[in-house]
């Protein structure tokens, strides 16, 4: 059996949500089922890229994980793409039994048993600038996948007053899910650099949405690796 990986990467940190800044290492799977309009990693979703992407086994993607840590157990956070539309669970089983932790990044767009094997499952469904439409049936099943198991919560992205508001409702209907929200990103050139007063000022404004509304809930944070590396690729 083999998966499609567009990258695997680092240690770094984890630069955004729950995980932030926990040393990780990450697997980027290739191909996806949305189409952000604002997708910073247009590399692990358009077939454009296909033939950037690796076509490796378990065991060759293992093996990568290990030599990039050194063979000292971390946390590897499955990213892409949708990895939630491969196999990631014998990945999963061959770092477990070497005392790798697991965490997933997700749309919530499809539900797999595997996801109760991880440690930590983001679900990050898609705002309306995203453009894309929202399955709730599958983000549920999601949801139901990691019950009594990994720690699951949600982060989203947030780009303007539209996406707040929808924010505020869909916090609504998940009250007990854990909140994290962070502003979204226009510049996902990876070759621009980071203009850090404008992603402060995006910062800001969202702070200022959430203290301004008094909505205590949601944690406001940046994505720490944009504010070092900009949208680099790799970091
Ligand atoms: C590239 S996605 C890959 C995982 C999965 N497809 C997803 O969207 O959750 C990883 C994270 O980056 C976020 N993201 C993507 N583009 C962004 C942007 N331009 N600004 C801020 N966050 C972004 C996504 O919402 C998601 O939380
Ligand atoms: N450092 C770092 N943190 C991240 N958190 C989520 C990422 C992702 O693209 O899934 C990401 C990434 O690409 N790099
Ligand atoms: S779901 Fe994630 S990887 Fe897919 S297009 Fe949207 S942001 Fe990009
Ligand atoms: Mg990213």
């Amino acid at each position: 059996m083999t998966l499609r990986i567009a990258e695997i990467f680092g240690p770094t940190i984890q630069g955004e949500g729950v995980l932030i800044g926990e040393p990780t290492v990450f697997i980027r799977a290739g191909g996806c089922d949305y189409r952000c309009l604002w997708c910073d990693s247009p590399h692990a979703v358009d077939s454009a890229f296909r033939h950037e992407w690796r076509v490796m086994t378990p065991a060759a993607i293992w093996a990568e994980v290990r030599r990039l840590s050194g063979g000292r157990p971390l946390t590897v956070s499955i990213s892409g793409g949708n990895p939630a539309i491969q196999d990631f669970a014998p990945v999963i089983a061959l770092g477990k039994a070497e005392g790798y932790r697991f965490a997933c990044e997700t749309q919530g767009s499809v539900a797999r048993p595997w996801f109760a094997d991880l440690d930590t499952l983001v679900l990050s469904p898609k705002p309306p600038s995203s453009g894309q439409d929202v399955d709730w049936r599958s983000f549920d099943a999601c949801l139901a996948s990691t019950e009594g198991g990994p720690q699951t919560v949600m982060k989203i992205v947030i780009f303007d007053d539209t996406d707040f508001a929808w924010a505020r409702s869909v916090s609504e209907h998940y009250p007990r899910l854990p909140l994290f929200l962070q502003p979204g990103n226009p510049e996902v050139d990876p070759e621009v650099p980071v203009d850090l007063r404008a992603a402060a000022s995006r910062l800001e404004w969202l702070i200022d949405k959430v203290t301004g509304a008094g909505w205590f809930r949601p944690r406001v944070l940046p994505q720490l690796h944009v504010l070092v590396w900009g949208n680099k690729r790799g970091v």
